[in-house]
Formats: structure tokens, C-alpha cells, sequence
């Protein structure tokens, strides 16, 4: 199946003050209600059009036929479930540790978003979402979860093996992925064009790993487990389990898309960059989650962006409509130097770097 999106921006709230003491999570499993730092009022009403069931996705006239998805439900991915199912078990197992456990691996000032807590972008928004969460780029796990066990057992060595293998096999799908992404753009092959920068683009990959717990909540319409956003860097894969949470942006007329709990299947979300490097013909995509009543909810979504050095430049298939690359060539941290000052405004950072029109844009 196919859920077409494409790259409106949602309204957001106003940015805030940055306040480090907010960084502390909240009891999210004694809360009976919600509290004032949690409420999202207007939010659900404001973005959401009714909420569509996906099955009820498939045909999609009134969108681009030309138009790459931004956002593509893949579960004939050939990953190992055992592999899935071992790293979502152990996810679990740290998100179940006593809170002062699992408070021992704080991001620490200056180390960016590496670690447990709010990660900084978040803190920007003036209300708190409806999660908890660690993010590590996998080469940095057996130090980061020493933090967490530092007697180094068994706990420690089964936690860091089940995310190496997920790291493993997740950048394994996304070689491959890239290798059908540059086939359907027809910068595939040794004597293309694109041949070169598929494997330069290849080899530098670099990796990012997020685990997301969403606490039930006794009131999910007025709380949000992750404010909408597109992923900057290429594309991420998203393991959906039995719990849905993840909503899609669609246009036309714009509403939020409920991918449903199909466990073992990947989302693939196409990210800015990715959006820049095919020239716009892969779109990025919005995306948020939603809490529910009933269940908690782990995802692990797998990010895979270029290196900090690297330019990435739009790529112009020979002989296709878009003679002329839309995208300024920028690096992810010049990239999120643009989104960062556009924080708060409506504007998309897309729009600051195109150089043309997009054939498609909207009018
Ligand atoms: O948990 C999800 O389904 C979405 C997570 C996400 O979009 C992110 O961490 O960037
Ligand atoms: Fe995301």
C-alpha cells in the first residue's frame, strides 16, 4: 500500500523560552489528568481535519502521478523479524527501568540531542509532549548505556547487542533502499550520472536512533506525543507495532492520516534533504504522533541523513522535466541553522533554499 503526502506546512504554536528545568520529564504514569505543561488546547482541532482511516488512502487522483510519496509503507522488507521484535523488546525493558535508572544517561549540556530527556528542539515549544525518549547515533550505544547499567551485565550487554543488530539491519535496508530510490529516479547504474553520488551517498550514510515511549493518557485530544514536523536529514524508517500513533499529512483537502498498528511493517518517511537531493521529486512529509487511552506505545524510528560536511546537491536526471536544479546545495547543519531561525513562523525552510519554482508547487 501507499499513502501519498506532500510538504504543507500545519500551523504551530508560538516558540518559547528556553527553560532547562523543563527538561525533567514528568510522572507520566501517576498522571490522572493532564496537566496546564502538557495541554495542547486548539492543537487537534486546528490541524486535524478528520482523521481518515488509511485503507481508505488508496486512490489519490487529485495528487501528482509524477510525484514520488513522502511517506510509503513497506512490509515486504525482508529485515528479520526476530531482529525487530528483539530491539522493540529490550526498548521496553530500559523504558520500564526505574526513572532515577533511566535519568543516569541525561542529555548533557553541549552534547546535543545525544542522550535521555527533551531533546533541545523540543524545549522550544511552550507545552511539553505526551513522551519520554533517548536518541544516540548507534556507534555511540555501548557508551551511552553504560550510564543506564554501569555494573555492565547481562541487562547491559543483551540491551546494546538487540540495538546493534536493529542498527545493523536497518542500515542494511536503507543501502538498499537508496539503490531503488536512485533506480526510480533513473540516476541509477555505473555510467549514469547519478551512479557516483549514489555510492558516495552510500558509503557516508550516517545514522540516528530514536526510542520514543508514548504513555497512555487520560486525556490523548488534549495532549500530543510528538508535535508535527517533517525529519531533516534523508529518510527514517518507522516500525509500527500493534499500537497506532503515527498520522501522515495529507493534502488536498489537508488531514491527518492514522497509519495503522500493522507490527512487523516499516514506514518510510522522506525527510528535507532527501526532498532537496531528488530536486523535489521526492517530498517530504509531516508527520506527528498521537496518544491514546488504552496503551502505551514504543517506536524506534532509524534515521539515515548525509555527513556534516557534505553539500548535498540537487540531482538532475538527464533528460528529465526538471532541467534545473529548485535547491540551493546545503549541508544538514546549514539546513537546520534555516530551520532553526524559522521556528515558530509558518514558513518552511524548503522555501527559503529553492532557487526555482517547482513545477508542482502549489499556486
Ligand atoms: O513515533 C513515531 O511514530 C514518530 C516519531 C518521529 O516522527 C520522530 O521521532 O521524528
Ligand atoms: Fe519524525
Amino acid at each position: 500500500m501507499q499513502i501519498k503526502t506532500s510538504s504543507t506546512m500545519p500551523t504551530s504554536p508560538p516558540p518559547a523560552e528556553n527553560n532547562g528545568a523543563a527538561a525533567a520529564y514528568f510522572d507520566f504514569r501517576a498522571a490522572e489528568r493532564v496537566p496546564e505543561s502538557h495541554v495542547w488546547a486548539g492543537m487537534h482541532e486546528k490541524d486535524t481535519a478528520p482523521v481518515v482511516a488509511a485503507g481508505d488512502e488508496h486512490d489519490d487522483d487529485e495528487d501528482h502521478d509524477d510525484d514520488e510519496p513522502g511517506g510509503d509503507m513497506r512490509d515486504g522488507h525482508a529485515v528479520p523479524v526476530e531482529s525487530l521484535s528483539r530491539a522493540e523488546e529490550q526498548a521496553a525493558r530500559l523504558f520500564a527501568l526505574p526513572a532515577p535508572d533511566k535519568a543516569r544517561a541525561a542529555r548533557r549540556p553541549g552534547g546535543g540531542s545525544t542522550g535521555y530527556g527533551v531533546p533541545p528542539y523540543l524545549l522550544r515549544y511552550p507545552k511539553r509532549m505526551w513522551a519520554e525518549g533517548y536518541t544516540f547515533p548507534p556507534p555511540a550505544i555501548r557508551d551511552e548505556f553504560r550510564r543506564v547499567w554501569p555494573d555492565a551485565g547481562d541487562d547491559y550487554h543483551r540491551f546494546c547487542s538487540a540495538m546493534e543488530e536493529y542498527d545493523a539491519a536497518m542500515r542494511a535496508l536503507g543501502e538498499r533502499l537508496l539503490a531503488m530510490f536512485f533506480k526510480a529516479l533513473g540516476l541509477a547504474g555505473d555510467d549514469a550520472a547519478g551512479g557516483k553520488t549514489e555510492r558516495r551517498i552510500r558509503d557516508t550514510l550516517t545514522s540516528t536512533i530514536h526510542l520514543n515511549m508514548f504513555p497512555r493518557c487520560p486525556d490523548p485530544d488534549r495532549a500530543v506525543g510528538l508535535v508535527a514536523h517533517t525529519d531533516s536529514g534523508f529518510f527514517t524508517f518507522i516500525l509500527q507495532s500493534p499500537v497506532p500513533g503515527l498520522q501522515l499529512l495529507r493534502r488536498r483537502p489537508d488531514r491527518w492520516v492514522t497509519v495503522p498498528g500493522t507490527p512487523g511493517a516499516l514506514i518510510v518517511v522522506v525527510g528535507d534533504l532527501f526532498h532537496v537531493l531528488t530536486n523535489g521529486r521526492f517530498h517530504s512529509v509531516f508527520h506527528r504522533a498521537v496518544v491514546n487511552r488504552e496503551n502505551d506505545r514504543i517506536s524506534m524510528p532509524y534515521f539515515l541523513g548525509p555527513p556534516a560536511d557534505m553539500k548535498v546537491t540537487p540531482l538532475v536526471a538527464a533528460g528529465s522535466p526538471e532541467s534545473k536544479a529548485v535547491y540551493q546545495a546545503v549541508t544538514w547543519p546549514e539546513y537546520m541553522a534555516i530551520r532553526d531561525k524559522l521556528f515558530g513562523t509558518n514558513i518552511s525552510a524548503l522555501t527559503m533554499i529553492r532557487v526555482a519554482k517547482e513545477e508542482d508547487e502549489e499556486s
